[in-house]
């Protein structure tokens, strides 16, 4: 971890759910789940910079989303009051993932801010500390703030750390934003695929549960599917709405994403097993 100081910038990654199986539904309404999680080199980027009060700042507005219910702000409360912390905060973001995508931004720039804190402020907190406090924001904070490739099961808090190989992959985002919970709490969802092995999935093309569920209602999700899938085997991440393929090199991902490009919106990224967050963080290390 680098020394303190007063600003800090740190990236916000993305993620790719490679599979994503359901298992069942708890009592309190949260699926029990079985997902590997891989990282893409594609990021938003978090500035912080200290207050001289105790006041926590986000500068740049989302649209539609509340500067209380921002994950940032909510992130940045939760710490504070968790460390009984009198420091304060201004934050800025250079936001580039699509929100309601299936990449995780929210719940990634929730986790960053966690750890960029936990520096600043000088809390002190362990990164299972800092993943147990973030999984009241979100399932998928707590492997964004371990910023390792995993197995996860649970509700997505359970982690089995993994290497995967580290392909290029093409994100194709259709133009919908799609609510997590509104898909998983539609009856038709599959809710009892068996539990798996971790070492059955690793090397093996899984398949994700709410896909179905998902083209069932957006056809333009389905719609992209079908685009994609005339070059390469396509997949939703988590409850969408992105989609991705695989390919070897990035070339090859670059070819298609410059026949697609004029239709829907696409980017190339690499698939990483350590996030942009951790390595960025050990450059800082290394370098103070
Ligand atoms: C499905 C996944 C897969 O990675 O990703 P996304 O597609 O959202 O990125 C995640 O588990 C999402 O995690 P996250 O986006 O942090 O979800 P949360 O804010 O905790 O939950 C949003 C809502 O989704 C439902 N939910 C979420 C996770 C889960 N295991 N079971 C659920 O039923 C709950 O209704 C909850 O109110
Ligand atoms: N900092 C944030 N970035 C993105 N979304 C946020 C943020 N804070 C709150 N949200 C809310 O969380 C929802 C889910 O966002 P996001 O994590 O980007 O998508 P997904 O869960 O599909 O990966 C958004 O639609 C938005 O309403």
């Amino acid at each position: 971890m680098p020394a303190p100081r007063n600003h800090l910038s740190l990236p916000a990654p993305a993620k790719l759910n490679l599979m994503l199986h359901i298992l069942g539904r708890r009592p309190d309404g949260y699926h029990e789940l079985q997902t590997l999680f891989q990282f893409l080199d594609h990021h938003d980027s978090l500035h912080f910079s200290l207050r001289s009060d105790s006041e926590i700042h986000l500068l740049d507005p989302m649209p539609g989303v509340a500067h209380d219910s921002n994950l940032i702000v909510r992130a940045a409360r939760l710490l504070q009051q968790h460390c009984a912390s009198t420091q304060g905060v201004d934050i800025r973001i250079d936001k580039r993932l699509p929100m309601g995508g299936g990449l995780g931004g929210g719940s990634s720039n929730a986790a960053t801010t966690l750890v960029a804190l936990n520096h600043l402020w000088q809390c002190g907190l362990s990164p299972e500390q800092l993943a147990a406090l973030g999984l009241q924001l979100g399932a998928d904070v707590p492997v964004f703030v371990h910023g390792q490739a995993a197995f996860a099961e649970g509700v997505g808090e359970k982690l089995t750390f993994v290497e995967l190989d580290e392909p290029w992959f093409l994100v194709v985002r259709p133009d919908v934003a799609i609510s997590t919970a509104k898909i998983f709490s539609d009856p038709c969802l599959t809710r009892d695929t068996p539990p798996c092995k971790v070492r059955s999935v690793l090397g093996q093309d899984g398949h994700n549960d709410c896909q179905p569920t998902v083209e069932r209602h957006y056809p333009q999700v389905r719609q992209a599917l079908e685009l994609l899938g005339e070059y390469v085997p396509a997949k939703l991440t988590g409850t969408g709405s992105c989609i991705f393929g695989v390919f070897p090199n990035q070339a090859e991902a670059d070819k298609v994403a410059a026949r697609i490009s004029g239709t829907l919106e696409c980017f190339v990224a690499r698939g990483c097993n350590r996030s942009s967050l951790q390595l960025e963080l050990e450059r800082q290390t290394r370098e103070r």
